[in-house]
């Protein structure tokens, strides 16, 4: 029997690690989810130790496995960290405001800080993998200071020398800035101006925030208002020693504004255009003058935005950034309310514990993604009618994670509809995304192949169709959350140094052959449907586009996987399941191009390099089984005439499972806005299975 204090509560996708003082016995979720055994050597009920020789065994132990790790609420939970610079946010919101984390918490964060500190220069990247810079690690090395770690503890003075040795922290990116300016630790004047009074502006003019990416819109909105507020911490003794420890100058001799734009190269990635340079300047002169008026007119007009978003989220928010800077802002203006202990209870919906200790996560989790591919890959087993409580548990959560209203007043507050869409992650976070809704879709009406199954209806499926009618661009693509609302140029007011194309929602392959696979196969399961023009239309529209950002190689790069593997599988699938025919020249170039990919071992494997270079770059081990998983689904989707790389694959990927039908965990997969990685940790249990099932109806055709 395998104890353990921390356990993980479910409740309507709701994921909350519990601490417990005494141990308790550990479930297959927690044993599978905190590697409290040696990975592959677990054996839930079903499950032995004997490796698979075959791709039909392999196919069963896979989903006996994961069939058993599956939450008692019906989805599939998982580690959703990667990004370095979200858990100083938290904690630093937690320290300027008195809001004091468990001490078990506190001590599974420190655990974090120090399991992923680079063992040979001693600092942090903007994520788990990438290299050590000035933004990760002085926020990093500011949390384990406010975690109570002394500041000569080795790994707070092994950090504090790469500081050193780099410059120390005047050259922070801004949003690093930001959060060590409200800490009191960086001055005000070190920030280019975050102008509040843009909020004001009204939505026809082309840069209105209303426009911007919702992420960046939502970042922005609170950061510019703690920026209007100037709210600081105390001058506390802690932030009188850490003021000396971050800067290799004394803090009070500091030329703060000539910092604004100063940026270490470790950090460097989306260098300011002059045009934003101009404008800061320009902002940095209307700061001087700026009306008390309009201002304060500005501040309770951002105020009501931020608590909107607070409430229609139930307090989640819709990510990691503006969910801390949220809770600050209602202590700013709140001070301990109810509303701000609403925001402190949802602080753990993000808190992620694995093995390597307690991390931020990305999201609230990654539920509804994950159960979404989990039901296809499982369905197209042939097997899952062998699994029925799993698959009504897995039809439930997809059921309840529908989202079932607009917003009220969604044109004030800038949201698009959401009647009918499926969020990432839970119902009640609630913010509706194209391919989530299209992945929604195609896994409901896959489950409608299972005798057993209570299905969602398809006027509910035609609830979805319709958020995804809304959302097609007029380039015929589809983009995130909205429709792309401004131009192209709004991207040279990039602000933010370290991420590519945050300014306004674009169109993805991703996203655009997700809509188009759901809305391909609504009109086999509703061919008579009054809108089936209109989806015919629009699914001609999407694979012009797709056609249309095909690279010359015959590839599409990936914007939310890594990368040419993950953005190739999505327009393979996505023209395939309009009806392209086989042998069209996309459709060749394409699996060509995959093709000249495969390594010697006979899988895939890219390095999270090609989303940071935007080309192709080897992942510098091995093939990794997911890009491997991706590469195989798109070539048998084209039913690639070659058998034999397809085989080569196969093998490949059964030779990395586990004797008990897990997979290991590799390298990072996910990423946003080309810069920073982000962990998806169920793909390694989804894409290789998914792969092994389609290789089995394709080749073998053999009942399992
Ligand atoms: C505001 C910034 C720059 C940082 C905060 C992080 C978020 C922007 C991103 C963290 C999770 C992302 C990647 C989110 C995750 C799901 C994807 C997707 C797989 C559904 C994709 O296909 C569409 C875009 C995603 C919603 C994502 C957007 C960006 C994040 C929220």
């Amino acid at each position: 029997m395998t104890q353990t204090h921390w356990s993980l509560k479910v409740d309507r996708g709701r994921q909350v690690w519990e601490y417990s003082e005494e141990k308790k016995e550990a479930t297959d979720v927690d044993i599978h989810l905190l590697l409290l055994k040696e990975p592959g050597t677990t054996t839930p009920q079903g499950c032995d130790l004997n490796k698979a020789q075959t791709p039909q065994e392999a196919i069963l132990k896979a989903f006996q496995y994961f069939s058993k790790v599956q939450t008692e609420d019906g989805h599939w939970a998982g580690d959703y960290g990667g990004p370095m610079f979200l858990l100083p946010g938290l904690v630093i919101t937690c320290y300027i405001t008195g809001f004091k984390l468990p001490e078990s918490t506190e001590k599974e964060i420190i655990r974090y800080l120090i399991t992923r500190q680079n063992p040979t220069d001693g600092g942090w990247g903007l994520h788990i993998e990438a290299h050590s810079d000035i933004f990760g690690t002085a926020l990093q090395y500011v949390t384990l200071r406010l975690l109570g770690v002394p500041a000569d503890q080795p790994n707070a003075k092994k950090a504090r020398e790469f500081l050193h040795a780099n410059g120390g922290t005047v050259g922070i990116p801004s949003w690093g800035k930001f959060w060590l300016a409200t800490l009191n630790v960086y001055d005000w004047e070190g920030l280019n101006p975050i102008p509040i009074e843009f909020w004001l502006l009204p939505y026809n003019l082309p840069i209105a925030p209303g426009r911007w990416w919702c992420h960046c819109r939502m970042v922005y909105l609170p950061m510019s208002y703690i920026y209007a507020r100037k709210t600081t911490c105390k001058l506390t003794d802690l932030v009188k020693e850490l003021r000396k420890e971050l800067y290799i100058t004394d803090y009070d001799k500091i030329n703060w504004s000539e910092q604004r734009n100063n940026i270490n190269k470790l950090d460097m990635y989306n260098p300011h255009t002059t045009l934003l340079n101009i404008i800061n300047s320009t902002l940095g002169a209307y700061e001087k003058v700026h009306s008390g008026w309009l201002r304060k007119k500005a501040i309770d007009y951002t105020f009501e935005h931020i608590r909107y978003e607070d409430e229609q989220t139930k307090y989640i928010d819709i990510g990691p950034v503006n969910k801390v800077i949220n809770m600050l802002c209602v202590w700013d203006r709140e001070g301990c309310s109810p509303n701000f202990y609403k925001h402190a209870d949802r602080l753990k919906d993000y808190l992620w514990l694995s093995n390597d200790g307690m991390k931020m996560q990305g999201y609230n989790g990654s539920q509804l993604w994950d159960t979404a591919f989990t039901i296809q890959a499982f369905i197209e087993t042939g097997i899952a009618n062998q699994f029925p409580e799993c698959m009504k548990k897995a039809n439930e959560y997809l059921d309840i994670s529908q989202v079932p209203n607009d917003s009220p007043n969604m044109d004030v507050y800038h949201r698009h509809f959401s009647k009918g869409a499926w969020p990432f992650s839970t119902v009640d976070h609630g913010w509706p995304i194209s391919d989530c809704t299209a992945e929604g879709i195609k896994s409901a009406l896959a489950l409608r192949s299972l005798s057993f199954i209570d299905p969602i209806s398809l006027e509910r499926v035609a609830d979805g169709v319709n958020v995804i009618l809304t959302l097609q661009n007029k380039d015929g693509g589809w983009a995130s959350y909205e429709n792309k609302r401004g131009p192209n140029w709004l991207e040279k007011f990039n602000p933010s140094e370290v991420f590519h194309n945050i300014m306004i929602d674009y169109s993805y392959v991703e996203c655009s052959a997700a809509c188009i696979q759901a809305m391909s196969s609504f009109r086999k399961y509703a061919p008579s449907h009054p809108r089936i023009k209109e989806i015919n239309h629009s699914i001609q529209r999407g694979v012009k586009f797709i056609k249309s950002i095909q690279r010359q190689d015959g590839s599409w790069i990936g914007s939310w996987g890594i990368c040419f593997t993950y953005g190739t599988w999505f327009g393979i699938e996505g023209l395939v399941a309009a009806g392209e025919p086989l042998n069209s020249p996309n459709i060749i170039k394409a699996c060509k191009f995959l093709v000249s990919k495969q390594r010697a071992d006979g899988g895939w494997g890219e390095s999270f390099k090609s989303n940071v270079t935007k080309n192709y770059v080897q992942h510098p081990e091995t093939s990794q089984i997911v890009n491997t998983g991706w590469a195989l689904l798109s070539l048998m989707s084209a039913k690639y005439p070659d058998r034999e790389p397809i085989e080569r694959g196969i093998k490949f990927l059964i030779s990395r499972q586990y004797a008990n039908g897990d997979f290991p965990q590799e390298s990072i997969i996910g990423v946003f806005n080309f810069n920073c990685m982000i962990s998806y940790s169920n793909y390694k249990n989804i894409f290789p299975l998914w792969a092994l099932a389609r290789y089995n109806n394709l080749y073998l055709k053999n009942k399992l």
